[in-house]
């Protein structure tokens, strides 16, 4: 394979060509073999026989869109969302829900036959674990703000494009959160507050995120200004409050940096409580505007017992939870370790971590704000020896620094809680020098989308 994606494409830009797809890519495109050059082509599943029309020429490979399906496979279903289409946030609306299960096992394979160099087809990687019903999970809805024909709209920007889709309805979003939006872009536009124009610079409002605890009906609202300034900002929350009873929290985030990571660094309170609380299984947490907390609580009550089974503590081990945002997973462990330590780069996630650990009477843990690749190391030089290390970073995967620090400092276990296979297969490379990959677990955090989070178990060698 290799070794076609290597060769020059000669397919040029608007040609025409059939096509059988052979997998998913990981981005949930299908990709085929046109005279052994591979081309992507997104909303294509695998065994379909489809008709490409070149759109993108690259050194290595073209992509292309469908221009007809000669033949479906079995597995197409019409996708219900009606902006599925022009919206970049689900790509897999049109695939059944048991094969997107089958599939994201297959985008881990990938991976891995891609950056490393494991025997792939004799390693242990289980059936992705999925939810009964695959809608109406994700708690928080961050939606950008723009005006078309004198409309205020929020959504997503359009795949491979920056073209702004008005989403009222997601149906992957808990409704709650659709509603709140709505309702806010409704106040937004009686009170006339100005949305922010990306290119003019003008403006006020950029985004609406909006976070509701599950189980406790708690809504936090965050409106992010590109200015410090939010006019009319007590007529806006009094109407929240009017019309939104459930929203408990209200905060202004300030962003004035040209870039698509939606929060800044200021946080302003204004209105109700500064946090939220949400409650997994026995226990509740805190959770500030900017703190991370996983997006889908059904399955991350699954992720965590996973986790928990894989660390297998018995009381003895002393635990580092890094990444470990408000607590939520050394608080799922806390019970089996010796001495629970945590850190995370977000200093109000390390406040509500050492709040969510006092709440439930956890007294043998530390946390810290910082950069894993700076606190674990400074631990290690301190003596801390740790029998187990949970990672679970951002997508980007572990930091160098961290990878030499658990290879030098040789914890037991090693526990890889990952978001995106790719940094996961060339730090598990890394790793492999001195661990065991004992067996991979997806599970389906994100359904409808080509998302895969992974709990990987290593033992030291
Ligand atoms: C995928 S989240 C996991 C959080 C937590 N384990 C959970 O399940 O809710 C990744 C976390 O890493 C934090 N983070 C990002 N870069 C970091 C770094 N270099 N060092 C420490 N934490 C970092 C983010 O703030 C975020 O809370």
């Amino acid at each position: 394979m290799k070794k076609q994606a290597e060769q020059k494409v000669f397919i040029k830009e608007k040609q025409t060509f059939p096509l059988t797809i052979k997998r998913l890519g990981i981005n949930g495109e299908g990709v085929g073999y046109f005279k052994r050059q591979v081309v992507f082509v997104p909303g294509a599943l695998p065994d379909e026989e489809v008709v490409v029309e070149a759109t993108k020429i690259h050194p290595k490979f073209a992509e292309g869109r469908i221009k007809k399906i000669r033949k479906a496979s079995p597995f197409r279903t019409k996708p219900p969302c009606p902006v599925y289409e022009q919206c970049g946030g689900c790509q897999l609306q049109h695939l059944e829900y048991v094969k997107q299960l089958e599939l994201k096992r297959d985008i881990v394979i990938q991976s891995l036959e891609r950056h490393t160099k494991f025997k792939v087809g004799q390693m242990d990687i289980r059936s992705t674990i999925g939810m009964d019903n695959p809608w109406h999970y994700r708690n928080k809805s961050q939606f950008q703000l723009g005006e078309r024909d004198g409309k205020i709209i929020a959504g997503l920007y359009s795949l491979n494009s920056h073209k702004l889709i008005d989403v009222p309805e997601c149906i992957v979003q808990q409704p709650e959160t659709n509603k709140v939006t709505n309702v806010i872009k409704q106040i937004v536009k009686d009170l006339g507050i100005p949305i922010y124009n990306e290119k003019t610079k003008k403006g006020v409002l950029r985004t609406i995120v909006t976070r509701v605890g599950i189980k406790t009906g708690q809504v936090q609202v965050v409106l992010v200004t590109a200015v410090d300034e939010l006019k009319r900002k007590d007529l806006l929350v009094a109407e929240i409050k009017k019309r939104l009873p459930e929203v408990a929290s209200v905060m202004q985030n300030v962003n004035p940096k040209k870039t698509s990571i939606i929060f800044g660094d200021k946080t302003v309170h204004l209105s109700g409580k500064e946090i939220i609380e949400e409650h997994l299984e026995e226990f509740s947490y805190e959770l500030s505007a900017r703190a991370f907390f996983q997006l889908n609580p059904v399955q991350t009550v699954k992720l965590y017992n996973e986790v928990k089974n894989a660390a297998a503590l018995t009381g003895k081990e002393n635990v580092i939870d890094a990444y470990c945002g408000v607590g939520t997973i050394g608080l799922w462990v806390a019970d089996g370790a010796k001495e629970l330590r945590g850190m995370d780069i977000i200093p109000e996630s390390i406040e509500d971590a050492k709040k969510n650990a006092k709440k439930h009477g956890v007294e043998n843990a530390l946390y810290v704000s910082g950069k894993a690749e700076q606190v674990v190391p400074k631990w290690q030089k301190q003596g801390f020896k740790p029998d187990v290390i949970i990672v679970d970073p951002p997508r980007t995967g572990c930091d160098q620094a961290l990878l030499d620090t658990m290879l030098k400092s040789k914890p037991k276990k090693i526990v890889y809680v990952s978001c995106n296979p790719s940094t996961l297969a060339k730090d598990l490379q890394i790793l492999s020098k001195q661990y065991n990959i004992k067996y991979i677990q997806p599970v389906d955090m994100f359904p409808q989308t080509a998302h895969v989070e992974a709990v990987t178990l290593l033992e030291l060698k």
